[in-house]
């Protein structure tokens, strides 16, 4: 997993770095500028390109003045530099790498007014306006400035960071940022990038390194972690000789009623698929067919079973409630007879949605269970937020103030621990758009979880894999259908082990 820290962190590793490795922060930069172009080169190959470098006066514009250096020394025929000279103040860095530029040949435009723009070239441009010293929203001629590169429609590569796009912190809808395509970034992605209110300034980002001390970086404090392949890797264990289906546990989905039925069945189908021992689904009689037909190898509970004594449920080592399992009076009963078991359990749409309609079911969770709400859902329980910031911070109070893990699902799905701690999977795509989705990743839960994971163990590796079973698929296609995820998850998990 890697630590993300924040903007003042950040700024802490630079100093940090540059002490404990004793070298000049004019040297960080240009090893972080060498980094920029090393991937700039990989997006735009023709060397013909018409480049305009955007520089500030700050220390991202600095970085764009080393990197119109480094580009013309690429053989990058047309690079274009333009300084935006909209405040006085401008940094030693920038002075010098400024210095460096006017010993070379180089069309330098100081740019006063937008007027001073107008022989830019088509081609791509290099946003190192600002950086990660943003300290307040754009206005004024920077606002402007903003609104009028988006508007040419060229293609925007960003140093670090969008020019207005907070690092952290919520994103309000008035910011003004400038647009960027692709953000090549320093050391570690931006908390921000994170969410989808980031859409509106970048499409996609890439991270460098730039030499920063990791070891410091990862003893920061922040709760925040994004998740890597070898952290699965790491946990996932092999199958041992002389296993069989009892070590893999026993799941019980309850799920399904007559117009979602399907959402039951690709629920026990991400449990099957996941590798549980045996998995169980309670739904209405009138499934039963389908389910024999489509999953033979998924066993059936009568509903009226699971109320009749509570020792029938002892064999199985993990409950999974919600997909399509409807919220009428019986299902209230129903969801209120489980949860006087005292027993963690995997909470998902329909059951989420009666928790959100009476507070005093929530009230009643068990310790270790997981709720696994999409971004309605989550707001229905527990109240409407302006931003994905606020939404997480109050996922993080919850998770400590019930003892669940919580799973907030979006094309970066969050899973935040008992003690408030968020780790971010980065997999999965947006071809993964499609219903029956959640089903699958709840069905999936809860087959680790029965095969003895512990909740946030199984929680965070079955985001990682769901996602990677969606990104395989989505090489070759455009949308990709839950049950063809389901499909694929023993082949994802063959390759997540060791
Ligand atoms: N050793 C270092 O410090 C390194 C810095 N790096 C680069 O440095 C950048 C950060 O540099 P700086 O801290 O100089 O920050 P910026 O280059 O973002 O500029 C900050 C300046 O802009 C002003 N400012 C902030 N918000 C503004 C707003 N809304 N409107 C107008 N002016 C505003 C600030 O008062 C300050 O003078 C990083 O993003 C990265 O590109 C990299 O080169 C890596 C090494
Ligand atoms: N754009 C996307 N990128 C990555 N994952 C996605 C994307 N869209 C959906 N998913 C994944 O699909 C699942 C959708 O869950 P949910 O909204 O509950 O769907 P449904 O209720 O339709 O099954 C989540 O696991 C989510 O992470
Ligand atoms: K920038």
């Amino acid at each position: 997993m890697q630590k993300l820290i924040n903007q003042q962190q950040m700024r802490s590793a630079d100093v940090f770095t540059i002490k404990n490795l004793d070298i000049s922060s004019i040297e960080l930069m240009e090893t972080a500028s060498m980094a920029f172009v090393n991937e700039f080169v990989q997006e735009i190959k023709a060397i013909e390109t018409p480049v305009n470098i955007l520089c500030g006066k700050g220390n991202n514009g600095a970085d764009g003045l080393a990197i119109a250096r480094i580009l013309q020394d690429k053989g990058y025929s047309s690079v274009a530099v333009y300084l935006i000279d909209f405040s006085e103040k401008e940094t030693a860095e920038y002075q010098t790498n400024l210095n460096r530029l006017k010993d070379l040949w180089f069309p330098l435009t100081t740019v006063k007014t937008l007027e001073d723009l107008k022989n830019m070239k088509d081609g791509v441009i290099i946003d190192a306006v600002l950086g990660s010293g943003l300290n307040k929203p754009l206005s004024g001629a920077y606002a402007e400035l903003a609104t009028f590169i988006n508007s040419l429609n060229l293609q925007v590569i960003a140093v670090d960071i969008p020019t207005g796009f907070p690092a952290e912190g919520v994103i309000a809808k008035t910011d003004h940022f400038i647009k960027a395509d692709l953000v090549i970034c320093f050391q570690r992605p931006k908390i921000n990038f994170f969410f989808p209110e980031s859409a509106a300034a970048l499409n996609r980002f890439r991270v460098v390194s730039i030499g920063l001390d990791e070891e410091f970086i990862e003893k920061q404090a922040s709760p925040y972690q994004l998740l890597e392949q070898h952290d699965i890797k790491d946990l996932i264990q092999p199958r041992k000789p002389f296993t069989h289906k009892g070590t893999y546990g026993h799941a019980l989905i309850i799920a399904g009623q007559k117009e979602t039925m399907g959402a039951a069945i690709l629920a026990a189908k991400g449990c099957l698929y996941g590798g549980a021992g045996l998995t169980t689904l309670s739904i209405p009689e009138s499934g039963l067919t389908a389910l024999n037909t489509t999953l033979p190898e998924v066993m059936y509970l009568d509903r009226k079973e699971l109320t009749s004594t509570a020792s029938v449920l002892d064999k199985f080592k993990i409950i999974a409630i919600g997909p399509g399992l409807g919220t009428d009076a019986a299902i209230i009963e129903l969801l209120k007879s489980l949860l006087m078991l005292k027993r963690p359990l995997i909470i998902d749409a329909d059951a989420l949605h009666l928790l959100g309609n009476d507070e005093s079911l929530m009230k009643q969770l068990t310790e270790g269970s997981v709720l696994t709400p999409h971004m309605k859902e989550f707001d229905h329980l527990f109240g409407a937020h302006e931003s994905w910031w606020a939404r997480l911070e109050t996922a993080r109070e919850k998770a400590v103030e019930l003892k669940c893990v919580i799973v907030l699902k979006n094309q970066y799905t969050f899973i935040i621990d008992q003690q408030g701690k968020v780790r971010i999977n980065p997999t999965g795509n947006p071809a993964m758009g499609q219903g029956g989705m959640g089903d699958v990743l709840t069905g999936l839960i809860a087959s680790l979880a029965a095969q003895g994971y512990k909740a946030i163990e199984a929680a965070y590796a079955a985001c990682f894999i769901h996602g990677t079973s969606g990104d395989l698929l989505a090489v070759t296609r455009v949308s990709v259908k839950a049950s063809a995820v389901a499909e694929h998850l023993p082949e994802v998990v063959k390759g997540l082990t060791r």
